[in-house]
Order: C-alpha cells, then sequence, then structure tokens
C-alpha cells in the first residue's frame, strides 16, 4: 500500500506555485524539525507562516509535539524554511506523502536540507541529551521494498539508481563539530549511524540487540525515507539525532521509553540545538551552483 501511490510533478509544482504565492521568501535552506524540536523555527526572522491544512497539497501532523506549521523566514542572512512538524509512515501516510514537502522545497530552490529528529541509543556512548550528527543510515523500511522512489521514475528530480553513499554531508558534519568545540558542547556530540524503523511501537530488546549488532547508534521512525528523496533530486543534506532515551537492551532492565519522555529531553536541549543549527546556517557556503540532479 504504501509504495504504490503516485504523486505527480504538476501536484508537488502546485504546491510550490501556491506557497511562492503566498510569501516573498524564496529559502536557500529547509529544516525538518522532529519531535519536540519545532523550536527551531523561532529563530526566523520576518515570518510567514502556514498551518498545513491551509497548504494545497499538504499532508497533516497528528502527532504530540509537530505543531504542524511551515515557517519561512531569515536566519543570519539566509533564507529558511522549517516544518514544525513531520509525517510518519505510522501515522498511515504513503511513503510519498511523508516526503512530500522535499520535493516541494527542491522546487521552492532549496539547495540544503537540514534533518533532526528524537532518536534512541544503542550505543553505549550516547546518552540522553547527547547530540548525534548523522553520518549514515539504514533505511529499513527501504530495504523490503517501502521506498519513495518505488515505481515510475521522476526523470525531472533524479535518476532511476540514486548512489545513497556520502548522502550526509561530509563538510558540513565537520561545520558542525567544529562549532559544538566553540560553543563548549562538543562533549554532548559525535557522530553516528541512525536507523530509520516503521513505528509506532518501541522497540522489544530482542529487536534492540539485532539493531545494536548491526552497527546501528541511534533509532526512530523518521528521516531515512525524506534523505532518500533529497539525495534522489540532489539536496545537500545535514541530519542531527536528539539521544531522548537508551533503548532498553537488557531482560533485567525494567525501564519503560515513553513519548512524553522523548518531549521532555526535547525541551531540554532546545537552546543548545537552536544555537548549533543557527551558527551551522550562518556559516555554511550556499552554492548556487551545487551538483544538482533535478531539472
Ligand atoms: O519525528 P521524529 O523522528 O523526531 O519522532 C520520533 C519518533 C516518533 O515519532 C516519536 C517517538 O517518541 O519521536
Ligand atoms: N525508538 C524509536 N524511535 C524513537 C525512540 C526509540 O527508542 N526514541 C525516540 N524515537
Amino acid at each position: 500500500m504504501h509504495s504504490k501511490e503516485q504523486i505527480s510533478h504538476d501536484e508537488y509544482q502546485k504546491t510550490a506555485d501556491w506557497l511562492m504565492s503566498q510569501t516573498e521568501h524564496r529559502p536557500q535552506v529547509a529544516i525538518i524539525c522532529g519531535s519536540g524540536l519545532g523550536m527551531l523555527a523561532d529563530t526566523l526572522k520576518c515570518q510567514d507562516s502556514f498551518a498545513y491544512s491551509d497548504i494545497p497539497g499538504f499532508p497533516q501532523s497528528t502527532v504530540q509535539g509537530h505543531a504542524g506549521r511551515l515557517v519561512f523566514g531569515e536566519l543570519k542572512g539566509k533564507t529558511c524554511v522549517c516544518m514544525q512538524g513531520r509525517f510518519h509512515m505510522y501515522e498511515g501516510h504513503s511513503l510519498c506523502k511523508t516526503t512530500f514537502p522535499v520535493r516541494v522545497f527542491k522546487l521552492l530552490g532549496v539547495e540544503t536540507l537540514i534533518v533532526t529528529n528524537a532518536a534512541g541509543s544503542l550505543a553505549d556512548g550516547l546518552h540522553p541529551g547527547d547530540i548525534m550528527v548523522i553520518k549514515d543510515h539504514v533505511n529499513f523500511p527501504g530495504l523490503v521494498g517501502l521506498n519513495p522512489l518505488s515505481g515510475p521514475n521522476d526523470d525531472k528530480f533524479g535518476p532511476r539508481f540514486p548512489a545513497m553513499s556520502g548522502c550526509y554531508d561530509k563538510s558540513l558534519r565537520c561545520l558542525a563539530m567544529d562549532i559544538a568545540k566553540q560553543q563548549g558542547v562538543a562533549s554532548l556530540m559525535q557522530e553516528g549511524v541512525y536507523a530509520m524503523v516503521g513505528g509506532p511501537n518501541f522497540e522489544t530488546i530482542a529487536e534492540a540487540r539485532l539493531l545494536h549488532r548491526l552497527g546501528v547508534d541511534a533509532v526512530g521512525m523518521s528521516t531515512a525515507a525524506e534523505v532518500v528523496m533529497a539525495t534522489h533530486c540532489g539536496l545537500r543534506v545535514f541530519g542531527l539525532s536528539l539521544i531522548t532515551n537508551k533503548v532498553v537492551k537488557s531482560y533485567e532492565d525494567s525501564d519503560r521509553v515513553n513519548h512524553e519522555g522523548v518531549l521532555e529531553i526535547g525541551r531540554l536541549r532546545s537552546q543548545t540545538l537552536q544555537q548549533l543549527v543557527t551558527e551551522l546556517i550562518s556559516r555554511m557556503e550556499i552554492n548556487n551552483n551545487i551538483t544538482n540532479n533535478a531539472v
């Protein structure tokens, strides 16, 4: 069911055209905010914001901690668009719908996508409140054929068989680590591998052990499909996971993860994340000739 739905180029274009008719902002950078991380949008100046329910073609957010607003504005000399709330497979959206905004961003002229998420840690060295710079991902839905790129390829966006190696931009990862040092939060930051699972249930202990053995550092229920779509159409990608909980890996451990706890850690780290992302956007180079698959 998830892989069958197709969205035509015209439908993406209609949404992009509508947005361009409603705001004068022409964003270079897009940010997708994870659970409890929507406050990143508050840093934007000269805001124009739209409820998802008012944007033609846009899906709706149904998850607590995802406000459902698209915010345009200026940040340190760059024009940005920020999703306060994303779409997940477990809400019943097809993967094409969960990733719909990514192609709309492309049509708006965005060249860099920043994805953030809340994630559970499997690595011994990653603790709640830590920030993981995503260096790579395991797209579990994609590995079993649930991929937003399934179906006829839209050559106007990108090639039939896009490479995914190096999909998290190395220079932005290095820049983020430098900024963390300067901001005195380097001890909270490390690089790692994120895995996307379907959710909405959190992992069993056997699943947690499996993920750990596979080399996954943090697990969540989003992001990888968005990054596949972004890489397909030539967007540069940077990703951050806020570690909100340890994934229980022991039968002796009576801890139980819950969504409220996930949101609480988001609130706790909101300022740190805001400062980090603001400085990253301020210092990132915008290259209008960036290699681009999309016509
Ligand atoms: O949108 P993200 O990936 O940040 O949301 C994570 C995964 C689930 O949606 C939720 C679980 O608490 O947080
Ligand atoms: N597992 C999956 N998704 C999550 C988790 C987790 O432990 N924490 C936040 N999102």
